[in-house]
């Protein structure tokens, strides 16, 4: 099973490179990473299994931060409610943004990373509402739109695929500046 062992931090080269496309169909191994990249999330969010393998609390993983440099991401964004369905349970393979709002969106509270072991204060802003298209394991393809907080989570996932780290998006000078094309949530 992955732990936090498992999942490299800011420094690792893989975190800076830009991921390979998957093709279909996926090696048995591409299929086991995505099925233990969602029992991560899964583990990481039961209060026993966390508390017991000490893992963070994640809504999202992608490939490159366990060293594969592969574009898969896995999404488990909660419900609002305790007994809710989640809002996302999904692995993503070869997603990519197809369009997207002038409008940004931040959260109020910054973000943080599985990958990085320290706090960066800032507004990470990005788009309020994206087009998406991706695969799933079985490489059917969806065209699907998200927004709000299921968007941020999906772009923060891309970006690791892209070499690409959310304090990369901070404005150094005004980490809380914002212009009116953005609303903070959350
Ligand atoms: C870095 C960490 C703080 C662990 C963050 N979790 C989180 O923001 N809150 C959270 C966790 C839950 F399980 C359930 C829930 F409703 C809320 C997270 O998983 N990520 C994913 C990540 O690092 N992917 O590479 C960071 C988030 C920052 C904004 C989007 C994803
Ligand atoms: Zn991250």
């Amino acid at each position: 099973m992955i732990t936090m062992d498992d999942i490299v931090r800011e420094g690792h080269p893989a975190l800076r490179e830009k991921a390979a496309e998957l093709t279909f169909p996926l090696t048995k191994e591409e299929m086991i990473l995505a099925n233990d990249m969602m029992t991560f999330l899964k583990n990481s969010q039961d209060p026993e299994l966390s508390e017991q393998y000490e893992l963070r609390a994640g809504v999202g993983l992608a490939a490159p931060q366990l060293a594969i440099s592969k574009r898969m991401i896995a999404l488990l964004i909660p419900g609002e409610y305790e007994d809710d369905p989640p809002e996302i349970e999904e692995v993503m393979i070869n997603p990519k943004i197809v369009s997207h709002s002038v409008e940004g969106v931040c959260l109020k509270e910054g973000e943080g990373c599985l990958s990085v072991d320290r706090e960066v204060p800032g507004f990470v802003v990005r788009h309020s509402r994206i087009t998406l298209t991706y695969q799933d394991v079985t490489g059917k393809s969806y065209k699907k739109r998200y927004k709000g907080y299921n968007a941020i989570v999906i772009q923060h996932e891309i970006d690791h695929l892209n070499g690409v780290m959310f304090y990369d998006h901070i404005n150094e000078k005004e980490p809380f500046e914002l212009d009116d094309q953005v609303s903070v949530i959350g």
